[in-house]
């Protein structure tokens, strides 16, 4: 009722708010832990068209689908990016030498970060947000002793600028190059974090679970990835031209984000009242797009739920904002080449070196990452790789 007098004279989106705070998310949340949340969407789009109001994580919501709505939703001016309420809440690799035991002391509860990043963002004690705020206080201490042994081990000369993510943006501060504070500083290293922590190691996940199914994929991701080795001297390492040759092994990467994206959605909040399609959409609202909307589309990909890294021979045969798995516009994965180095690499010495079964075949859920119900259980056997001349 408040909404429809506030919004008297605006053409809003059709759809429900719901209930106050709790909106669409429980049920949103319900449909991406069961893997069905494509369905869902097509469910809302077939009763309220492919743009509708909803509420979900403690906001009134506009889901906009389709290519046209992506650009729209990563391209326009009035509207920024945003994380849900609860990261906002949560959130106000980087560690040199020290980065194993570090990683180790923050695993868990990034883990719970990640997972209260999607939840309704009220404070009840065993909730998954109130895991996430204790979950992040530790982080943030523990970031904020790093940081600050860095800013003194640097202004003692026991460390140079260029030795970790910290002490060269302290040193990058003295220079006078921005006005970060120390607690700043470590609110943009959870902030990347938490974008780049589960999300290459979901794509390298989904990569050998289609690929224990895929033998004729594995046996060409094998093939290209001989032959570079066998252009290499012993133990020499991989160089960023061995990285470009992987052509073959980044398009079946790219045919696992297609089918199962890493990161389900992208949230951005409209910073004044702006109109897409004829609709209003009012100041403070949030937009939210979803990925495998488009993905999964027969409009622009033949048999969507086939995995079939071909699609990717041709890549200009995909038309504009409809293969997104990291982004579009000026806020696209700055990550995504480093994930990509990453995937590769890892892909590399792994295929080469070992083969693997599936040891069960569960689906998966989203949470909000895609990860397998019981995990990625699998028999793994070493493989010799061919002998070349100089192994
Ligand atoms: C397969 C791996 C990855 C995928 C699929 C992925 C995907 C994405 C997507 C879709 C966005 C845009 C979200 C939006 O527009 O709402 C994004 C943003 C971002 N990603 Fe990644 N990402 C990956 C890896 C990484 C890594 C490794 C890092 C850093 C180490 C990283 C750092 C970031 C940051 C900082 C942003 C926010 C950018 C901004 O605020 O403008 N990502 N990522």
């Amino acid at each position: 009722l408040v909404t429809r007098c506030k919004y008297a004279s605006y053409n809003l989106p059709s759809g429900s708010l719901g209930f106050p705070l709790i909106g669409q998310t429980i049920s949103l949340l319900r449909a991406l832990r069961k893997n069905t949340d494509y369905q869902w969407y097509q469910d809302r789009i077939k009763k309220y068209g492919p743009v509708s109001k909803m509420s979900v994580f403690g906001s009134p919501t506009v889901l906009l689908t389709g290519p046209a709505a992506n650009r729209f939703a990563f391209c326009n001016p009035d509207l920024i990016f945003t994380q849900t309420k609860a990261l906002n809440a949560l959130v106000g690799v980087f560690f040199g030498e020290e980065a194993g035991p570090i990683r180790e002391a923050l695993a868990t509860d990034f883990e719970a970060l990640v997972k209260a990043t999607l939840s309704i963002p009220v404070n009840i004690p065993f909730t998954k947000f109130n895991k996430g705020l204790s979950a992040c206080w530790r982080i943030r201490k523990l970031l904020s002793r790093i940081a600050r042994e860095r800013e003194a081990a640097l202004q003692q000369g026991r460390c140079s600028s260029t030795d970790d993510f910290f002490t060269y943006m302290i040193a990058l501060r003295s220079e006078g190059t921005h006005l970060l504070t120390v607690e700043d500083i470590v609110d943009n290293a959870i902030l990347l974090l938490t974008a780049g922590y589960e999300t290459t190691s979901v794509l390298i996940i989904f990569l050998l679970r289609c690929l224990a199914n895929e033998s004729d994929i594995l046996g060409n991701i094998t093939e290209e990835q001989e032959e570079i080795a066998r252009n290499k001297g012993p133990n020499e390492p991989l160089t960023w031209d061995d990285v470009s040759r992987m052509k073959y092994t980044w398009k079946v990467a790219m045919e696992t984000l297609r089918t199962v994206p890493a990161i389900f959605g992208s949230f951005r909040t409209a910073i004044k009242d702006i109109e897409y399609q004829g609709y209003h959409i009012p100041k403070g609202w949030q937009i939210f797009t979803d990925q495998i909307v488009t993905h999964l589309d027969t409009n622009f990909f033949d048999e969507p739920r086939k995995f079939d890294p071909a699609r990717f021979h041709n890549q200009s045969s995909i038309p504009p904002y409809c293969f997104l798995p990291f982004g579009g516009g000026p806020r696209m994965c700055p990550g995504n080449e480093f994930a990509k180095t990453g995937t590769l690499v890892a892909m590399h010495y792994l295929v080469r070196q070992f083969r693997w079964k599936l040891c069960c075949k569960e689906g998966y859920r989203k949470d909000p990452t895609p990860m397998p119900l019981l995990g990625l259980p699998i028999d793994l056997e070493t493989r010799s790789p061919p002998g070349y001349a100089h192994s």
